[in-house]
């Protein structure tokens, strides 16, 4: 099975190049099992490393039956950390607590920042090289922390680290193309800005298809955007939040990464990464993917004085959200 909304040369032989190891932390959860399994079919991967705290040689015996490339071993426990994440090219984590209804993504912070800053360490021992992709809540501060800990360690570069926005353009192409009638597997429309309520700024006058919008359209379509995950946690009713929709997001990106790592040129896929676009330090916007992770961190384009409007009030929550990582890191030393 391969992932529809990836173009084809993505699979081209030619574009597999050498042998792959991808691990999965928080792989015996809700996104981790589905984003497993679909990143067992995936052609780019040789190795799918599964790692959790509980559960993997289950998740990791029962994938090991699907006939395709990538062999898949389970990892669990603390002390078989560093196994799992050795000679990784690709870490995903999508490990830590989901919200139950009347949280925010920020109330997650005291659980998940402890748990990623764990795991970035290992990372940063284990694999110094590795492309690091954050799913864990709330990505706003998460992607922060785990760059002040691999600046400490002293493996930092910023071409490696990526905070997964992508459910937020999954989101929109969906959304829009319902109220458009256009086809969401072709339409594109960038979403900037972070991975919280406000904070996710869909450019909804860059649709590829250029349709138009009244501004009650607009105002609709932006807000059911920017508060998609909060459909989910409402409908999942203390349960849970994205799971599905979010391994499909974490699988995309990841087959996106790895065949630019490989060499297919042109690929662009918003993230949230180290940017200098705006004030806020981390800040996610469409990104030319290369050999060696970010290439080209492109410029925002034309956007209307509404999306500009949101802009500036979105800029001084992102920094405030990467300096309340920072500080975790700097006083749990
Ligand atoms: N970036 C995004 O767009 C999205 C992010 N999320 C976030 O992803 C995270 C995971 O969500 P779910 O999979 O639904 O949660 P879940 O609770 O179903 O699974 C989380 C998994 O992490 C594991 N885990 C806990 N501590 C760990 C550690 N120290 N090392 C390794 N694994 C550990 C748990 O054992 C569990 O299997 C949440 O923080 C959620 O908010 C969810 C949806 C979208
Ligand atoms: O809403 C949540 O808590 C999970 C999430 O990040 C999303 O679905 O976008």
């Amino acid at each position: 099975m391969m992932l529809s909304s990836l173009p084809a040369r993505f699979f081209s032989t030619s574009a597999v190049k050498e042998s792959t190891k991808v691990a999965v932390l928080g792989a015996a959860g809700g996104i981790g099992q589905p984003l497993s399994l679909l990143l067992k079919s995936s052609p780019l991967v040789d190795h799918l490393s599964l790692y959790d705290v509980v559960n993997t040689p289950g998740v990791a015996a029962d994938l090991s039956h699907i006939p395709s490339k990538a062999k898949v071993t389970g990892h669990v426990g603390a002390e078989n950390l560093g196994e799992a994440l050795k000679g990784a090219k690709v870490v995903v984590i999508p490990a830590g607590v989901p919200r139950k209804p009347g949280m925010t993504r920020d109330d997650l912070f005291r659980v998940n920042a402890g748990i990623v800053k764990g795991l970035a360490e290992a990372a940063a021992e284990h694999c110094p090289d590795a492309h690091l992709l954050v799913i864990s809540n709330p990505v706003n501060s998460t992607v922060p922390i785990v760059a002040e800990v691999l600046k400490k360690a002293g493996v930092y570069s910023p071409k490696r680290l990526f905070g997964v926005t992508t459910l937020d353009v999954l989101r929109a192409r969906t959304f829009v193309a319902g109220k458009k009638d256009v086809d969401p597997t072709t339409l594109k429309v960038p979403v900037i800005g972070g991975h919280a309520g406000t904070t996710i700024l869909p450019l909804l006058s860059q649709n590829s298809a250029g349709v138009t919008f009244s501004d009650e359209e607009r105002d609709q379509l932006t807000h059911r955007i920017q508060f998609g995950g909060d459909e989910v946690v409402q409908a999942k009713a203390g349960t849970g939040s994205a799971t599905l929709s979010m391994a499909q997001a974490g699988a995309e990106f990841t087959e996106a990464l790895l065949a630019a790592l490989n060499g297919s040129d042109g690929i662009v896929e918003c993230a949230f990464v180290e940017s200098p676009l705006t004030d806020a330090p981390f800040f996610a916007s469409p990104i030319k993917l290369g050999r060696e992770g970010v290439e080209e961190i492109l410029e925002l384009g034309q956007i209307t004085p509404f999306e500009q409007k949101l802009l500036d009030e979105l800029v001084p929550v992102l920094v405030k959200s990467a300096q309340a990582g920072v500080d975790f890191v700097n006083s749990s030393e």
